[in-house]
């Protein structure tokens, strides 16, 4: 059932979109800041990208053929999608518009292409960019990650200049370099919007109108 403030509008959690080159650690600070902070839930991505080692379809990924992405393209299955290093991806409209309608707040870990497409439709939302703090140590975390092909991780760092030429475009940008800092910066920012959404009296309607109800 969707919330609604005292005036019948759906009250909405609020949306994050997370971006970064492959590699620059976004997965992992995102399960790390998913483990500390109730409420957020991470959308899962249809992909064309054949499972690595591990991966869970319905879990990591919803994993589908081409031709079925395709279709799901054209009947309006998506939010946003894009092709990215040769695969397509993209982000259930539906499973993201009920998580919101129900209050919950929303992450989606997707490349600059969606976070663009993303921002025309739900310009609320609130977007970050996290870069590596260089690009050896890019290199060295895709390598060491162990879960790519060789030239997948050559096109993956190849693509990596196109996608940080973007990172102006996103509301916040942070450097994972120290992991803690890094996690404490996203928490930072996931905290004060949702603080910021709290003061603004968005999730406080119920409350105001019992107390103007109130008798004495
Ligand atoms: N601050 C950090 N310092 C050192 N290693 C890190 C740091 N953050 C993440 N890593 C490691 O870097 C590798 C890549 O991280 P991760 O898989 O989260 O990247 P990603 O941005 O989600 O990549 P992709 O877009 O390809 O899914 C992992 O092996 C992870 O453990
Ligand atoms: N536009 C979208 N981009 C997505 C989505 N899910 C993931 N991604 C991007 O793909 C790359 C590669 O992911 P990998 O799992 O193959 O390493 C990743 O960096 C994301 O930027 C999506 O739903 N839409």
């Amino acid at each position: 059932m969707s919330a609604i403030d005292v005036s019948g509008r759906p009250l909405e959690g609020t949306l994050f979109v997370v971006a970064a080159p492959s590699g620059a650690g976004k997965s992992t600070l995102v399960n790390a800041l998913l483990e500390r902070e109730n409420g957020i839930s991470l959308s899962v991505s249809h992909t064309t990208r054949p499972p690595r080692t591990g991966e869970l379809y319905g879990r990591h990924y919803y994993f589908v053929e081409r031709g079925e992405f395709e279709r799901e393209i054209a009947e309006g299955v998506f939010l946003e999608h894009a092709e990215v290093h040769g695969n397509l991806y993209g982000t259930s409209r539906t499973s993201v518009q009920e998580l919101l309608e129900q209050g919950r707040d929303v992450l989606l870990e997707i490349d600059w292409q969606g976070a663009e497409q993303i921002r025309r439709s739900k310009p609320d939302c609130v977007s970050v960019f996290i870069l590596p703090p260089s690009r050896a140590e890019l290199e060295r975390r895709l390598r060491g990650r162990g879960s790519d092909a060789p030239e997948v991780i050559e096109r993956r760092l190849r693509n990596s200049r196109g996608e940080i030429a973007h990172a102006h475009e996103f509301d916040y940008i942070l450097v994972n370099d120290v992991f803690d800092q890094a996690l404490a910066d996203l928490q930072a920012i996931v905290r004060a919007v949702r603080l910021r959404s709290a003061l603004q009296g968005r999730r406080h309607e119920a409350l105001i109108a019992e107390l103007l109800a109130a008798d004495t």
